[in-house]
């Protein structure tokens, strides 16, 4: 199975990133010099085409330090020939567009641009073709900003608790599979970025996490470590040894 490590935060290096699994390969290409949207855009063709490549055995596994880290997964699943369904596991909607986001942060804004809106630099420079809202469902996301509260009542993204995932709630098809680590309650994982209280214990997530990879139609896992570096990865493991080890059963 293809593991692959992108040590970053957006465009920022981080190589002391700790992740819960051990990867094949780690992609660190030196960014160019240009916009955060234009560095992302580079490292991502590199995710995309490991990930093109990993489909050939197995479902390809990419950890990295946010959740835009999916925009190149998500291509990858796109190079191989597939038309990915978004399983997004998260504490937040990451549905901003720039002209929404009060904090500007970008990490706040892929699943929104999986749909093809925002900011195009980085669809446009690795061929991402959008994702029909239809096809994507949103789990958990308690820390909604108002916007993206706005944009989801009017949306055709489905949105269901971790408690709540049902097969008839799984869109047909291959599937991306996103697990933002802070989806879990900060009391079981600490060190977040951006920590939502409130929310499922891991043992809950796991159990979601595990229903999804057990339909057998999971293409690719994007394990978004929004941590800061050095403060969780070996604790979440408790999370991706089994959804792994279930991954190598269902493919
Ligand atoms: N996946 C995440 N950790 N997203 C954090 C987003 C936080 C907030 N909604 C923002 O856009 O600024």
């Amino acid at each position: 199975m293809t593991v692959v490590l992108v040590p970053y935060h957006l465009d920022e290096y981080f190589p002391d990133l700790d992740v819960p699994v051990v990867p094949t390969s780690v992609i660190t290409p030196p960014l160019p010099d240009g916009t955060p949207w234009e560095r992302m855009a580079y490292l991502y063709e590199y995710v995309a085409d490991a990930v093109r490549r990993g489909c050939r055995d197995g479902c390809p596994v990419v950890a990295s330090g946010d959740c835009t880290t999916a925009l190149g997964t998500v291509a990858g699943l796109q190079r191989a020939g597939l038309d990915p369904a978004v399983v997004w596991f998260d504490g937040h909607g990451d549905l901003h567009t720039p002209e929404s986001s009060r904090s500007g942060y970008l990490g706040g804004m892929p699943l929104r641009m999986l749909t093809g809106a925002g900011d195009p630099t980085v669809a446009e420079r690795i061929g991402l073709w959008p994702v029909s809202e239809e096809r994507m469902v949103l789990v958990d996301a308690r820390d909604l900003d108002p916007p993206e509260k706005v944009y989801l009542a009017g949306s055709g993204i489905r949105r269901c608790p971790v408690q709540g995932l049902a097969e008839d709630v799984l869109p047909d098809g291959a599937v991306y599979l996103h697990l933002d680590f802070d989806v879990v309650d900060p009391a079981d994982l600490s060190g977040l970025r951006f920590p939502a209280p409130g929310g499922p214990r891991l043992a809950q997530v796991l159990a979601a996490a595990l229903q999804v990879v057990r339909t057998g139609r999971v293409a690719a896992v994007g394990l978004a470590c929004t941590w800061h570096p050095g403060r969780v990865g070996a604790r979440a493991r408790a999370l991706t040894d089994p959804v792994l080890a279930a991954l190598g059963r269902a493919t």
